[in-house]
């Protein structure tokens, strides 16, 4: 990753000098280390042909900040949820480069997209923070060789055969799901929608890691189980809690889970995800029991809570922009007569503009709205002026930036159909989409995407095949929530019909 570095001591600037060292992604950048006054203090200077310097203006909240004293507001914005919002205040006022704390860079392109976790180069190894207690027997958190012999291992999970092969196994779930939202319709009470989203994406993420569901769906309230993740997803990030040493009580559940599953002969080549690292038994690849553990218990919150997080943001502005929902539940019902059709190959090829609802709910409320840190310079053996660097792509910042999107912060999903594209007059023409990756990227990108596509998919269509929904009473304004690392997440109340036609169809009869 760094493969030149240049220790230079640039000119003397009000009598004093600054360290600088040029990487060399695919546009070097010059960083500016070291104390110095208001005015330099914290710029960031990119370096586009290794010579001449561009100075960009230093975000001010840093520029007149000690260094010392700015992780503390830092460390505020985060205790306050704020820290993604006030990122994306800074790169509307900075560009695309914002330096937020001495050693950490965010971005907001779709460059640093490709230059930091990117194909065709090394690997920039992750930055975990200390707190996390990184133990790197889980893929996210695995190191080099360990992350391609766990994703080697789980790949086979992921494949169309094996997703196939799971599909009656979550269609089983949302079955589940329907028949609980029947109840509430039938109920005449506004439901808080997050709750089911969380109880089927946690059932059957569950069912596909330890063959057996923790049963949120089937008792209709939570339990020991989602009690507990719930408990740990609200007291840290999520890319923390995915990465942190969990408390004993919870591994032990986890590891008599998995035992429980590995032991299961009558469960061989079911093609879910814990089939798939087992058949690695006896390989080069394979995973030992404890990896088995670890990685199955990380599957659970990686796979779960993002694709509710999501389905909760999508059915929010879904429900505050009413042209949209009516435009995509029209989608649905015309292309279904019956929903036993939904299925996961005909609701990809059928739904478009659901697709497109799914593509904006990514960029709007992204499930993972933080910056994922990188580090630039692992190879040297001692950081530059006392600083090693962090650097990233912040989501939030970069999928609400006016500089990317047209009305950013707007729900407007025909950004993301083909003739948008192709379209001069569309407002959307010049969206830059490359920058949009609530997947992450390279190597080390979401295993899980198609999976999660399917899922989103025929949750999302057979609700709008089944249901009309309101908006509860008072949810006007629920996007404008606090980020703890993932969104906070307050009760999304919704009223859920059963479909109004479909009620007359059956009263005539
Ligand atoms: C909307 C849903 C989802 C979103 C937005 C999402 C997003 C992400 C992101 C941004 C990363 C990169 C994390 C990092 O660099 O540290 C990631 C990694 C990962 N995701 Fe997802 N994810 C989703 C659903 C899923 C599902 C359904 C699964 C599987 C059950 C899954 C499994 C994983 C795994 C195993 C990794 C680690 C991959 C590796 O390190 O090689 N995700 N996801």
């Amino acid at each position: 990753s760094l493969v030149s570095r240049k220790l230079r001591t640039v000119t003397p600037h009000q009598d004093r000098h600054f360290e600088v060292s040029t990487f060399n992604l695919s546009h070097p950048i010059l960083f500016v280390f070291g104390p110095g006054d208001a005015e330099t203090r914290g710029k960031i200077s990119v370096d586009t042909n290794g010579m001449s310097l561009y100075r960009r203006p230093a975000p001010l909240l840093v520029a007149g900040m000690d260094l010392i004293a700015f992780p503390i507001l830092r460390s505020l914005s985060i205790v306050g949820g704020q820290l993604d919002f006030v990122m994306k205040d800074l790169h509307d006022k900075y560009g695309d480069v914002v330096r937020f704390n001495p050693d950490d860079l965010s971005f907001i392109s779709a460059q640093a997209w490709k230059d930091i976790y990117g194909f065709g180069h090394a690997e920039l190894p992750k930055y975990f923070p200390s707190f996390s207690g990184f133990n790197g027997q889980n893929i996210i958190s695995a190191k080099g060789s360990d992350h391609f012999r766990f994703r080697r291992a789980m790949l086979p999970a992921f494949t169309d055969k094996s997703l196939a092969q799971q599909e009656p196994i979550i269609a089983s779930y949302v079955d589940l799901l329907m028949t609980r939202l029947r109840e509430v319709a039938d109920s005449e009470k506004p439901t808080n929608i997050i709750r089911w989203y969380n109880y089927t994406t946690f059932d059957l993420i569950g069912d596909l890691a330890y063959g057996e569901s923790f049963k949120g769906l089937e008792e209709g309230k939570s339990n020991g189980w989602l009690d507990n993740i719930s408990n740990m997803l609200k007291l840290m990030p999520i890319l923390a809690l995915m990465t942190v040493s969990p408390t004993i009580a919870h591994l032990d559940n986890a590891a008599s889970l998995a035992m429980k599953r590995i032991n299961r002969t009558d469960q061989r080549d079911r093609g879910d995800f814990m089939d798939a690292m087992m058949r690695a038994k006896g390989q080069k690849h394979e995973l030992t029991d404890a990896e088995l553990i670890h990685n199955a218990d990380l599957l659970i919150t990686a796979g779960s809570e993002t694709t509710a997080t999501l389905l909760s943001g999508v059915t929010y502005w879904l429900l505050r922009t009413p042209e949209t929902l009516e435009r995509v539940t029209k989608e649905v019902r015309a292309a279904f007569d019956k929903e036993e059709d939904i299925t996961f190959k005909e609701a990809s090829t059928r739904l478009p503009y659901m697709l497109a609802c799914l593509h904006e709910g990514l960029r709007i409320f992204p499930p993972i709205p933080l910056v994922m840190l990188r580090q630039t310079n692992p190879g040297l053996p001692t950081p530059i002026a006392g600083y090693s660097t962090k650097v990233g792509v912040h989501q939030y910042a970069t999928f609400h930036s006016s500089t990317n999107f047209a009305y950013p912060s707007e729900f407007r999903p025909e950004r993301w159909l083909p003739e948008a594209e192709t379209d001069s007059s569309s407002p959307f023409f010049n969206d830059n989409r490359e920058c949009h990756k609530p997947f992450s990227f390279g190597p080390r990108d979401c295993i899980g995407r198609n999976l999660a596509y399917h899922e989103m998919r025929i949750i999302l269509a057979r609700i709008l095949w089944n249901f009309d929904l309101e908006m509860g009473e008072g949810m006007l304004g629920w996007e404008r929530q606090k980020i703890f690392g993932i969104w906070e997440k307050p009760p999304l109340m919704v009223k859920v019909r059963r479909r109004a036609d479909k009620v007359k169809e059956e009263v005539k009869s």
